[in-house]
């Protein structure tokens, strides 16, 4: 539809100018998201800007089914809506007056004028208008059937029809075989003297055909890629959720959703677990109004929080940048987490969770509402697990054969059964001559095929570089070099006992809401009447405006991570008086923790299977620390040791007083009774 439209509205340059944008290119995320598109094919009509700059967008229509002409006189209608930044280079497109009419020649320099007389509601005027535009010696004006005077002088009996009138102010009716736009635009284009302006659309190299066809990695087909896997949750969570503007109510239910099954069942690397089970819990909590406190118990979890930002197909990379990629990896992704949740009582789990996820996030509309119709049809009907691996991939199979042929598909890669015979050849077999699944056979085959151990970690950025970066990214954003250990021994130590004692007075100062708010990004403080969100919750430049809530899981890991590596510091500095635990985590040194185990992870522990017991006590501690802040109502310990031994001292003061009176008082009630005898 927008090939099609782009050549219809050719000659409408340089008033109108089709352009293309990829917006699921994460190169062009920036643009997009100020452009406002949450989905495609999406068609935005930006006038040119005229002094303000301001864009002034505004959205025509969306859908790739619809018409070309309706869109065509949707850009027409906005056009002339717009009469702040009229195009410079666009003709006016306004009905002629008789006056005007009557004036022409005098006014302008050209041979013919074209008078298309219409009803109002017609478009032909307007467009053979614009089809001319880069016509010389033509003019083309529309003439609406109430302008009677005109329409009499012409004797214009039937709507729409073109009058050629020339500078000598002779006149005819355009001799053509269909009152229609193409045939009155190739007659004018025919008369002698109407020429082809010089007008050239300037086209820069890059907007030009070069496609970059980088060498095609080596991906084994009967292997699943984490490098696609984890590429698949970078694409979805930090660009297809972030072009959601609001993010409330279904699509918040949507995220949720798709977060927690993550977070249960993506067989990741643990750090990338980790990542995904405090976004996990903090989304799960993010509207009560106490979800907050629950983040502190996950800071304290050992492993880092992170998933990788590059992308990387491997077993999705397509022949050229346009092929397979990011929706071949979430099919991967919703296979593998059918059968990873082969276990789970809920058979509709996984595939409720994708339905959610793909109504309304997957930025391919057309592929939405085909999913969805899918889904309405027959996925309620699903009653058990093994069901449900057999629904999604059967439906699968289907979009296959409807796709088999189309231009979206990859000549190198075509549409398949899958899986096909060489791949599984028990999987297949022949009845009454026609083909058949064998189905138990295609089931064992699922398993294997989306079974963690057939994960190849190939092509993924190393667990230690990537760590060892996040490292130097939290030293740099907390303000120390990546090989710098936060606290040393001896000398450093003792340097900066003082130090410490001075911040550890300040620290127990503050209230109790700054010293969490720190580590949360944000908590309600009295007397505010903002409440300020936490920092995981990034506003856009747009949302910003409607105070729309847009979860940045950039920053949730960061700020995950800086915060754990802000409170280790902190930790840290009260640990380091009584033991020399280094701090390994962001000091670059060696970890403390082994996450590099394997792909498995205990099922059922959640993030206290990976917590270590000196982490629990100090965790134990750190729960108490709020309450001794509190306790201690912005008093340091040195004042509150102070207050003790001055409170004893008094007591004793007291106690000492007291027994000297009492002894004097005896005395003196015992003298008297001496001499009575
Ligand atoms: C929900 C959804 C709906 C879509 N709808 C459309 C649409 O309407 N129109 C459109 O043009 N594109 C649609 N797409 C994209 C399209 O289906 C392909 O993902 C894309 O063309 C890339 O194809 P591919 O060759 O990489 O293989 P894909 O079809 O993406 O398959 C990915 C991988 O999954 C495996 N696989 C293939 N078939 C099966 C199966 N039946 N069961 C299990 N595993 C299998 C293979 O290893 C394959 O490499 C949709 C994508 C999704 C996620």
């Amino acid at each position: 539809t927008w090939r099609a439209l782009a050549a219809d509205l050719r000659e409408w340059r340089p008033a109108v100018m089709i352009a293309a944008l990829d917006c699921a290119d994460e190169a062009n995320q920036q643009v997009c998201m100020d452009f406002g598109i949450t989905g495609f094919p999406t068609l935005k009509v930006r006038p040119a800007p005229q002094g303000s700059g301001t864009l002034g967008l505004f959205e025509v229509a969306g859908g790739g089914d619809t018409a070309v002409r309706d869109l065509r006189h949707s850009i027409i209608t906005n056009l002339e809506q717009s009469h702040d930044a009229w195009p410079p280079a666009c003709p006016p497109l306004e009905p002629a007056s008789t006056d005007e009419v009557r004036s022409f020649f005098q006014r302008n320099n050209v041979k013919y004028l074209t008078l298309i007389f219409e009803e109002s509601n017609s478009f032909v005027g307007r467009e053979v208008t614009l089809d001319m535009l880069q016509y010389e010696n033509i003019a083309v004006r529309r003439v609406l059937s109430s302008e009677e005077e005109l329409v009499r002088k012409f004797g214009v009996t039937s709507f729409p029809s073109a009058y050629l009138l020339l500078s000598n102010g002779s006149f005819s009716r355009l001799p053509v075989h269909m009152e229609a736009r193409s045939f009155y635009t190739y007659y004018l284009r025919m008369l002698p003297g109407v020429t082809r302006g010089s007008y050239k659309l300037n086209v820069t190299s890059s907007a030009s055909n070069l496609t970059t066809t980088a060498l095609l990695k080596h991906a084994d087909r009967s292997k699943v890629y984490m490098a696609d896997l984890e590429s698949a949750l970078h694409y979805s969570l930090r660009v297809e959720v972030t072009r959601t503007r609001v993010l409330s109510g279904a699509a918040l239910s949507a995220l949720k959703c798709y977060v927690a099954l993550l977070a249960k069942y993506f067989p990741g690397r643990p750090f990338v677990q980790t990542y995904l089970q405090g976004l996990d819990s903090w989304l799960r909590n993010w509207t009560e109004p106490d979800c907050l406190t629950l983040f502190p118990s996950l800071l304290q979890a050992s492993h880092p929080a992170m998933l990788p930002t590059n992308v990387t197909w491997v077993g999705c990379q397509g022949s050229e940048p346009h092929f397979r990629g990011y929706p071949c990896s979430l099919w991967t992704l919703f296979h593998l987490l059918t059968l990873q949740a082969f276990q789970s009582e809920l058979p509709l789990e996984v595939l409720s969770t994708m339905r959610c996820y793909v109504r309304n996030f997957f930025g391919c509309q057309e592929c939405a509402q085909h999913f969805e119709a899918m889904a309405a049809e027959s996925m309620d009907k699903v009653q058990g697990r093994q069901e449900a691996v057999f629904w999604l991939w059967s439906h699968h199979n289907e979009v296959n054969a409807r796709l088999a042929g189309s231009d979206t598909e990859d000549p190198k890669f075509p549409k398949l059964q899958w899986p096909p015979p060489d791949m599984c050849p028990l999987c297949h077999k022949e009845e009454s001559g026609l083909h058949a699944w064998d189905e138990p056979a295609v089931l064992r085959f699922l398993e294997a095929h989306f079974s963690p151990g057939n994960i190849d970690p190939g092509y993924t950025e190393p667990d230690t570089e990537l760590l060892a970066r996040e490292r130097a990214t939290v030293a740099a954003n907390v303000g120390l070099s990546a090989n710098q250990p936060i606290e040393r021994d001896g000398e450093r130590e003792r340097d900066k006992e003082d130090k410490d004692k001075e911040e550890e007075g300040k620290e127990e100062e503050k209230p109790p809401e700054e010293g969490v708010e720190g580590e949360m990004g944000a908590r309600e403080r009295p007397g505010s009447s903002e409440l300020r969100r936490p920092s995981i919750v990034r506003l856009s430049g747009r949302a910003r405006e409607a105070q729309d809530d847009i979860v940045d899981l950039d920053s949730f890991s960061e700020q995950h991570f800086k915060s754990k590596a802000l409170r280790a510091a902190g930790r840290r500095r009260r640990l380091s008086k009584r033991d020399t635990l280094p701090l390994h985590v962001a000091a670059g040194g060696p970890r403390d923790f082994d996450y590099a185990v394997g792909w498995e992870r205990p099922r059922h522990g959640g993030l206290g299977a990976w917590r270590r017991p000196e982490e629990a006590a100090v965790g134990e501690g750190l729960r108490r620390s709020p309450w001794f802040r509190v306790l201690g109502l912005g008093f340091s310990r040195v004042d509150v040791s102070l207050c003790i031994v001055l409170y004893f001292l008094s007591s004793m003061c007291l106690l000492g007083m007291y027994t000297f009176f009492r002894l004097r008082m005896r005395s003196r009630k015992g003298r008297p009774g001496f001499p009575t005898a």
